[in-house]
């Protein structure tokens, strides 16, 4: 039989109607609607896309939005002039500074300059290092979609052997502190599991993959994860957006779904989780702001 589908399509649609709940009952209580600020610098097709989603999004849960899109040549004092405004500017609760960026450009150095209070990428080594210690300020938003796909579908993960594939700083290092720690009041996300990180260096990876309950393929290479690499039953999330010649294609290969129990397809697992995630981060930054 093959795997049942881990659908995040649906949960998001569930997850924004939520969201838009709270953010009516703020407007009933004269509260300014939740602003959120995407910065696109260049003409990346991929990134014009998922700024256009994440810009639909957010109309459609009732947020204030703005698309700040600037060209390829931006200097780096241009668009931390940009990020100063958007830092002050009350009418914003969120801002995100879509990544990658071009290469005169220090990331790095973005990245420190927005708001900690703002930054609802949770990218801030303020907030990273919020995170780490256990007590989050926001969630980083991919890593929080994992998760919420997985637990709102009723996958337990106290105590299980969870194997993450990839180790960077948006999925796979943050996602594995999450599913490591204890869950509290101040961490509720936080999941008990065992987890065991993999990378490119990894001896013997589909031994290690097979020892997994939980396998989350965050490499960014597309179908690495074949079928011999999966424990029968296994849920399989995909992490994988990659673009092969304009078409979406996962990191996880199609002869999984015949092996593993539950999988997150690519398109409509993990990416609207993502965005679903932003929603929530810009709410919570406008209850903190403003209360
Ligand atoms: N500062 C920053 N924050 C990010 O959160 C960020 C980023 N930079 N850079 C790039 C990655 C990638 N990412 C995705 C978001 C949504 C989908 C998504 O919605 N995917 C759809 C397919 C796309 C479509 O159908 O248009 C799906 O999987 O169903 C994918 C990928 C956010 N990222």
């Amino acid at each position: 039989m093959p795997a049942q589908k881990l659908d995040g399509k649906a949960l998001a649609a569930t997850m924004r109607g939520e969201i838009a709940t709270q953010v009516q009952a703020r407007a009933a209580a004269g509260k300014r609607a939740p602003g959120l600020a995407a910065v696109l610098v260049g003409e990346d097709p991929a990134s014009q896309q998922y700024v256009k989603n994440k810009h639909k999004a957010c109309q459609d849960v009732g947020f204030a939005t703005a698309a700040h899109r600037l060209p390829a040549t931006t200097s780096q004092a241009e668009l931390l002039a940009l990020v100063a405004q958007l830092n002050a500017d009350p009418a914003v609760h969120g801002i995100l500074v879509q990544l990658p960026l071009p290469k005169q450009i220090d990331g790095e150095a973005v990245i420190r300059a927005v708001a900690p209070a703002k930054d609802v990428d949770c990218f801030h080594p303020e907030n990273v290092g919020l995170l780490a210690a256990g007590h989050p300020r926001f969630y980083p938003c991919t890593p929080h979609g994992v998760i919420q796909l997985l637990t709102r579908n009723g996958v337990s993960l106290a105590g299980k052997s969870v194997v993450v594939v990839g180790r960077s700083n948006i999925v796979g290092k943050p996602l594995a502190l999450m599913l490591m720690q204890k869950p509290t009041a101040a961490n509720p996300a936080a999941a008990d599991a065992t987890v065991t990180v993999a990378h490119t260096r990894t001896s013997d990876l589909a031994a290690v993959c097979r020892g997994a309950d939980v396998l989350v393929a965050a490499a960014g290479v597309p179908e690495f994860l074949t079928a011999d690499m999966v424990r029968p039953g296994a849920v399989v999330i995909d992490v994988g957006t990659n673009n092969v010649n304009g078409r979406w294609c996962g990191d996880v290969h199609p002869g999984v779904w015949d092996v593993a129990g539950w999988v997150s397809p690519v398109p409509g697992g993990v990416g609207p989780m993502t965005i679903t995630m932003l929603l929530h981060n810009t709410l919570a930054a406008a209850q903190q702001i403003d209360g």
